[in-house]
Order: C-alpha cells, then structure tokens, then sequence
C-alpha cells in the first residue's frame, strides 16, 4: 500500500538521521475535501497502532484551505517535544 510504504521511507529517514525517539506528527490533510480518508481510517491503513511502541505519534485531521486542525496538531508537537 503506497501510504504505508511511504510512511516506513519516512521512519527509516528518522533512523538514519538518528531521530529515532522523535515525536511524529502526521497530518491527514484536505479533510474539507469530501471523501477524504478520516484520521481513524488512516491511522487503520498505516498500522499505526503496531508500527513503533516507543515513539510518540499523534494523527491529526486538517485542512490546509480552511487551518482547521493546524494549531491542534502543531500544539501537540510542541508540547510533546518539551517532555523530558
Ligand atoms: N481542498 C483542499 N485542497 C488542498 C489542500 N491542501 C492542498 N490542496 C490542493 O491539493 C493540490 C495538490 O497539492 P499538494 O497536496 O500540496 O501536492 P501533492 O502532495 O504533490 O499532491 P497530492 O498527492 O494530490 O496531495 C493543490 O491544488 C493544492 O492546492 C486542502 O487542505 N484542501
């Protein structure tokens, strides 16, 4: 599947670059689009919930046209990063 093959690229991108307990955000874009894959949906298709046990994720929906779900996404990360 194309979305999770692009997503293992990413992760082996963090290793390499020695990010391996970075927090990982991924926004679900164009959720004013209708039809677009929910965070839920996507979150299922990426096998999220097994692919790392240590690292902190978060899946955020968000539209890029309308902002909604930037502030909560980028809130999230910055928060995140702060833990020790
Ligand atoms: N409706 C809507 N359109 C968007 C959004 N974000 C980007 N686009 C549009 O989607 C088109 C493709 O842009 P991107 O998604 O940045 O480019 P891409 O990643 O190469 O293409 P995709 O794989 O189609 O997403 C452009 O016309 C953007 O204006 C969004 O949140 N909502």
């Amino acid at each position: 599947m194309r979305l999770r093959t692009e997503l293992q690229k990413k992760i082996q991108e963090l290793e390499k670059y020695r990010l391996s307990g970075a927090s990982l955000l991924i926004l679900a874009n164009k959720q004013d689009l209708k039809g677009a894959l929910t965070p839920d949906e996507i979150a299922k298709v990426l096998n999220l919930e097994n692919m790392d046990k240590i690292r902190h994720w978060k899946i955020v929906g968000c539209s890029a046209y309308t902002g909604e779900g930037l502030l909560e996404g980028f809130d999230w990360l910055v928060q995140d990063m702060m833990i020790p």
